[in-house]
């Protein structure tokens, strides 16, 4: 039996070959061996059984499986991936390649719901099977409409263990691309389709009694999450990965903002004169830059470049982020540490140093995650470990490293060594760690763990000076093709300057003095250790360190005067975010043109120019968004985006339509709210298969929803598919519930979906291949002279003609 599994492998294996799977460009030619590499984690004892490090290390000669999931709200990922599961994989399933069993693509079994797939084979099958062209088109398909998100099994790992709920306030440290950010995002919103359509039917009942006590929050009551999710990165460039990445999941309850992360500012809150209150975050994620030598099997190029250095030259900076993520938790909050680097100096070290700076384990603890998400295989944390100089010495304590003095002490800190009582306490802590081998499961490597703040921490300064720094950093190609920041020469940098001043990663650090509770003041304050003595403790910044807030000396007043008007400073573009007064005249009219509930929260709508006008596009966004952008206006802060477009400014010439058409991206947030009398819907499956495959249907063509569209008039109404087909959802193609805006004009339709996803759409529900149609040249003429018969009315003194249709498209700002 044993014997046939490994001969199914190994035939699964030749698909996969390099030749075959690894088609970019140079990487074939890599060497896959590196004596140093390999040495380094021998001695490190990381994998102890020699046949198992064998099979470790064989598995990261070898490609990477592909594995995506289904993204976006539940109950749509789970429509999508349903047609995975009813149309594709039945005949996908013993499906053979010359004469060779391919395996159809499997659920990862620790992801929840089956919402995340691996596929084994190589692209060569790929392209010469039919069925797997097939889920191939369906994979590109619904990537590009957002459906799908391809990402590495083991990177999906760290949201899962946050335990996000609907009202936590959630940090992502070090976010872009943003994959994991996504996820994150999805656990703010999961559940709240049931609680929307819920409170909509209360609300729009009347049952006004029903709004639940105590609830302040507007969107408390509709329904909606009222946590927050606030990605952040340090490269501003990266920055905006994290809009695009996020752009499909159209959520209010978010901030990108723009960070050296060691350096993250206390962001102010709504507080009264006695008080001034600062955001803490119930969830923290510090996805730290690594040396990324787990992800070596997407990224051939670390054979080449891997270097135990690499390791010893982020360790300060990721400590540091680490513990300003401890920071700004709040008591009782978790944080999660996870890289995709397999070296204990930039795991274990890191948390193990951090803990200690922030009190130890009576301040915080690691969580014992053993029971959670079962089916993945993992190992524990390790306790001991070595440390490696980047001439090749080793060091197991850092008493020796004292001993043997200069250079290595300049390169080298006490921080990370592993903990001296290796039956401590905080030993036993580090084994609760999650380490996740190639070999285990066919996956990359990765380390997470997951901390609890259990008390008031008042953090002390680094101990010892890690002079490790560099002047210039490498990139390295890590994880989802990040870029994770590694030592480029090691020791180079004046020693002590790493510590107090900034490594070259840092961001544009001038923002620091945004907050007289930042970090960086902190630094200041801090004084730098030779290295051996005690450190002083500094107190934990704002809101703890709000008294500094209250400074009255003159530096003080001077400090605080700067913070008016200040701009963000640096390669900082952004405009800025002005909220519109909830009775502003534009508002008004959107609010009668749609009969937009009296529950809809109309003081959240956001502008993006400094005078405050909704020149073309009006953003929505929540209300502890709210808060925080407007709490921190003209305050310098690095705000990069937030907010979902509701509106865009169309011209129309018929007086009675709205010239604010409904964003696909904001209709979600607002369908319920609007009134009866923009709403049309469909029930029929033909009716929406003509309608997403025709750009400009004819009115007079609409069949069901002919009477419906005529009585609504001119311009943006909501379109609610509701289609119930019981044969063809018995063949696994399930439309579901949908809800798309429509454009009307006088002779002609608009489905205003972007065009990616009117095509996904068109592929899993019909099966349609092509796409949409452009409209006829007849139908163009039919629309012409209509057009013209209109005018000759309007100049008879009739009705004038209506707006031009909206492009099918949604257009970038
Ligand atoms: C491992 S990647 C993060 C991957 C991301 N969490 C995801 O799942 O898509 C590390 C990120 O940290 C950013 N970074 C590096 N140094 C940083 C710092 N000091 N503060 C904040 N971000 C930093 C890098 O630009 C990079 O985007």
């Amino acid at each position: 039996m044993a014997k046939s599994k490994r001969g199914k492998r190994a035939g699964e294996r030749k698909h996969r070959s390099r030749d075959t799977n690894d088609d970019r460009t140079g990487y074939a030619e890599i060497e896959r061996e590196n004596a140093n590499f390999r040495a380094y984690y021998v001695a490190q004892g990381i994998i102890p059984d020699e046949n198992d490090f064998q099979r470790f290390w064989a598995s990261l000669k070898e490609v990477l499986p592909t594995t995506w999931r289904f993204t976006g709200s539940k109950g749509h990922a789970v429509t999508v991936r349903n047609t995975l599961l009813n149309r594709h994989i039945p005949v996908l399933t013993n499906t053979t390649f010359e004469g060779a069993a391919i395996p159809a693509p499997t659920p990862l079994p620790w992801y929840p719901d089956q919402l995340a797939w691996q596929l084994t084979v190589g692209k060569q099958v790929i392209r010469r099977s039919p069925p797997f062209k097939q889920l191939q088109a369906f994979l590109v398909s619904e990537t590009s409409s957002g459906n799908i998100s391809r990402q590495e099994a083991v990177s999906m790992i760290p949201p899962l263990l946050m335990d996000v709920e609907s009202h936590h306030t959630v940090l992502d440290m070090c976010a872009a691309p943003g994959s994991k950010t996504a996820q994150l995002i999805e656990a703010i919103h999961a559940g709240e389709e049931e609680r929307v359509a819920e409170a909509s039917k209360r609300l729009n009942t009347g049952d006004e009694a029903a709004e639940v006590a105590g609830r302040t929050a507007a969107e408390a009551a509709l329904g909606r999450s009222t946590g927050i999710v606030i990605a952040n990165d340090a490269d501003y460039k990266r920055s905006h990965l994290l809009i695009h990445q996020t752009k499909r999941l159209n959520t209010p309850n978010f901030i990108v903002t723009n960070y050296d992360a060691t350096l993250y500012p206390s962001l102010r809150l709504p507080s009264t004169p006695a008080r001034q209150e600062y955001l803490k975050f119930d969830r923290v994620l510090c996805d730290v830059p690594c040396s990324g030598d787990g992800t070596v099997r997407k990224n051939p190029m670390i054979w080449k470049d891997w270097s135990a250095a690499n390791g010893n030259g982020l360790w300060s900076t990721q400590t540091r982020i680490l513990v300003r993520g401890l920071q700004l938790l709040k008591v009782g909050g978790r944080l999660v540490y996870s890289t995709c680097s397999l070296n204990p100096v930039e795991n274990e070290a890191v948390v193990h140093a951090a803990i200690e700076r922030c009190g130890g384990p009576d301040a915080v603890e690691v969580v014992d995650v053993s029971d959670r998400l079962p089916g993945l295989v993992r190992r524990e944390g390790m306790t001991t470990w070595k440390v490696m100089d980047r001439d090749g010495t080793w060091f197991e304590r850092w008493e020796d490293v004292r001993e043997k003095g200069e250079p290595y002490t300049d390169r080298l800190t006490k921080g990370m060594f592993p903990p001296e009582e290796k039956e401590g306490e905080l030993a036993g802590m580090l084994k609760r760690a999650v380490r996740v081998y190639p070999h285990l499961q066919d996956t990359g490597g990765f380390f997470i763990m997951v901390l609890r703040k259990k008390g008031q921490i008042k953090a002390a300064p680094e101990g010892e000076v890690a002079r490790t720094g560099a002047r210039g950093l490498k990139a390295v190609k890590a994880e989802n093709g990040d870029v994770a920041m590694a030592d480029a020469a090691e020791g180079e940098e004046e020693a002590g300057k790493s510590t107090n001043g900034k490594r070259a990663l840092s961001a544009d650090v001038e923002e620091a003095d945004v907050d007289p509770g930042s970090p960086t003041k902190r630094q200041k304050l801090e004084p730098e250790s030779d290295g051996g003595e005690a450190p002083t403790a500094a107190p934990e910044p704002t809101p703890d360190g709000a008294k500094e807030e209250q400074d009255d000396s003159k530096e003080g007043q001077e400090e605080r005067k700067e913070l008016i008007h200040k701009k963000p400073r640096g390669n900082f573009n952004e405009e800025p975010f002005k909220y519109l007064p909830a009775t502003h005249a534009v508002l008004d009219a959107i609010k009668k043109f749609y009969a937009l509930s009296a529950h809809f929260p109309m003081a959240n709508f956001l502008v993006r120019n400094a005078e405050g006008i909704p020149v073309r596009t009006i953003y929505y966004t929540s209300s502890l968004a709210r808060a925080i952008l407007t709490e921190n206006e003209g305050r310098g802060v690095r705000f990069v985006h937030c907010g979902v477009k509701m509106f865009n400014r169309q011209e129309v010439q018929d007086p009675e339509a709205c010239p604010w058409r409904i964003q696909n991206e904001g209709l979600s947030i607002v369908e319920g709210w609007v009134g009866e009398r923009r709403v049309v819907r469909l029930k029929k499956r033909e009716t929406l298969r003509w309608l997403m495959k025709e750009l400009f249907p004819r009115v007079e063509d609409c069949g069901e929803i002919k009477e419906q569209v005529e009585r609504v008039g001119a311009g943006c109404c909501v379109l609610r598919v509701d289609v119930e087909d019981e044969e063809e959802e018995a063949k696994g193609v399930e439309v579901g519930r949908l809800v798309v805006p429509l454009w009307k004009s006088r002779w002609t339709l608009n489905l205003m979906l972007p065009k990616e996803e009117r095509r996904a759409m068109l592929l899993r529900l019909f099966d349609d291949t092509e796409g949409p149609l452009d409209s006829t040249k007849e139908q163009r003429e039919a629309d012409a002279r209509a057009r013209k018969a209109a005018e000759a009315e309007a100049q008879a003194g009739q009705d004038g003609g209506d707006g031009a249709a909206p492009a099918e498209e949604e257009e970038e700002e």
